[in-house]
């Protein structure tokens, strides 16, 4: 038996932080990872997809000089950005760079699957280890592949293959609307690939405001992608001409296809019934300083609070301050997100039917983009709104979505104002720089 003070099982963005911060404050931490320092966001998700849709933007913004300022002729090539992923964001998805740099911090780090095999005791590596102050999980999520008849059996990507792709396929079938679906069906049609989406719920990014999902569906069936709603998937099937998804009432052929439908929380395997935590729900259930049982902390993904790396993050700074002993304040519920399609789909707080189901007296208001001074100056590529959900009855703005082509940066203002519950004269009563974009906040009023 190793003692040391804490063990932390995956060092996704949260495990990662946390290992360093904690091993730089003189503790002795052990970090287990079963695949690479960093986790998902790194090699297979926030950075690579970015990296790609930031070429792709580029493509796209290109094309509209021809509106704008002259004469454009722009020839995507998919192997620049792949090689960029390859090389500058990924090295050839090697670890080596975050794995010293984890262990030149002090951290222990050990390769290999975590489990909790005893209170504050884990098994890693071939070895066992007593972690005086306890054990936190960060173990992240899989795709959950939907139980769709024949797809097992077929050669889908995930985000993993979508992001390590070297050329980008002629036809793409995405199943799943949502933030991976999305950025990622955007990002290929904008280098040529023929993109078809297919959502089972009634609108894409059914998780944000209605207008989130009418704004992109117009944007991306402008740019020749095929969004189809509402649908029912019978079967795939894959053969030597590709994949054939069965619908209803016809069928989509693609040379690649896509699941996207969202993620499963890595709780199962961890040994963690034994210690009293319930895994039968879809993720684990935390208290506000991410503890499950004494000695037993989660962070990311699984603790159930939103799968993104800000709030793998913000939760890992929670359980640093209770390990050293400092007041982590009360949970930031505001809950700020960013879809980074173009327009982005910048949201923080409720929208406008969380807040009514939580008898909010909501007040809401939009305001568009285009016909901001700014939105009308920047002409093709304005798509966007801002739209403010007010809590009538305290005065202060409860949600907000602010889409656009800068829809993420300019959530900042509104993630502040629901964050900090700034009431809304302070916010009529200020000088909105002219003309930024985000003077449409003020519009919309
Ligand atoms: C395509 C894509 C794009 C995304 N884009 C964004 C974005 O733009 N912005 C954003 O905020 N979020 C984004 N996300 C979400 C983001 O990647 C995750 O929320 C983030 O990685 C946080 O996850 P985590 O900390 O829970 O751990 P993860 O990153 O999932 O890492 C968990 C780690 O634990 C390890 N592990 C699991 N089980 C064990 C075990 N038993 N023993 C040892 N190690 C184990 C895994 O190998 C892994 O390295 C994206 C995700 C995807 C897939
Ligand atoms: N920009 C970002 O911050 C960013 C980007 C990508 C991913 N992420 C994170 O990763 C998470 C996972 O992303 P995701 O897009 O996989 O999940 P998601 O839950 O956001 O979306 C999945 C979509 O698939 C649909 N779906 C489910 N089953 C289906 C089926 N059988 N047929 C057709 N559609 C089906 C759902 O209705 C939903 O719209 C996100 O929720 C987000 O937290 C964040």
């Amino acid at each position: 038996m190793i003692s040391c003070d804490i063990v932390i099982i995956g060092t996704g963005p949260g495990g990662e932080s946390l290992a360093t911060r904690l091993a730089g404050e003189g503790l002795d931490v052990v970090a287990v990872e079963a695949e690479l320092v960093g986790g998902e966001c790194p090699y297979w998700g926030c950075i690579p997809s970015k990296m790609m849709i930031r070429a792709a933007d580029a493509v796209a913004e290109g094309q509209r000089v021809r509106r704008l300022g002259g004469s454009a002729e722009i020839h995507p090539d998919f192997s620049m950005v792949a090689e960029r992923i390859r090389r500058e964001a990924t090295s050839g998805w090697d670890d080596s760079a975050a794995a010293d740099r984890l262990t030149q911090a002090g951290v222990r780090l050990v390769r290999g699957r975590g489990v909790v095999v005893g209170e504050r005791t884990v098994e890693a590596g071939g070895e066992r280890f007593s972690a005086r102050r306890g054990v936190v999980l960060n173990t992240g999520t899989a795709p959950a592949v939907p139980p769709i008849d024949g797809l097992d059996s077929t050669p889908y990507w995930t985000n993993r293959e979508a992001v390590s792709a070297m050329q980008a396929p002629a036809s793409l079938v995405v199943i799943g609307g949502g933030a991976i679906g999305l950025e990622l069906a955007q990002a290929y049609a904008r280098f040529g690939t023929a993109v078809t989406i297919l959502e089972v719920a009634g609108r894409i990014l059914a998780v944000e405001e209605p207008e989130s999902s009418d704004a992109l569906r117009d944007v991306l069936q402008s740019e020749g992608i095929t969004v189809r709603e509402s649908v029912s998937i019978d079967r795939v099937d894959h053969g030597d001409d590709g994949f054939t998804v069965s619908l209803s009432n016809d069928e989509v052929r693609a040379e690649r296809l896509l699941v996207a439908t969202g993620r499963r929380a890595r709780i199962h395997d961890l040994g963690l019934e034994e210690f009293g935590v319930d895994t039968s729900a879809k993720n684990l259930t935390v208290d506000d300083d991410m503890s499950l049982v004494p000695g037993l902390w989660a962070i990311g993904d699984i603790a159930g609070r939103g799968q993104f790396t800000h709030v793998s993050m913000y939760q890992a700074g929670r359980v640093g301050d209770v390990l050293l002993g400092r007041d982590p304040g009360p949970y930031d519920t505001s809950f700020p997100r960013v879809t980074f399609t173009d327009p982005e789909i910048g949201a923080v707080g409720l929208t406008e039917s969380q807040a009514r189901e939580r008898g909010i007296d909501a007040r809401t208001s939009v305001s568009q983009i285009p016909a901001s001074s700014r939105g009308f100056i920047h002409g093709p590529g304005n798509d966007g709104f801002i739209k403010l959900v007010v809590d009538a009855e305290r005065d202060v703005i409860v949600g907000a979505t602010s889409a656009g082509p800068t829809g993420g940066e300019t959530l900042s203002l509104l993630a502040l104002a629901v964050r900090a519950e700034v009431p809304l004269g302070t916010l009529r009563n200020m000088i909105y720089p002219y003309p930024t974009f985000y003077r449409a906040i003020e519009s919309a009023w």
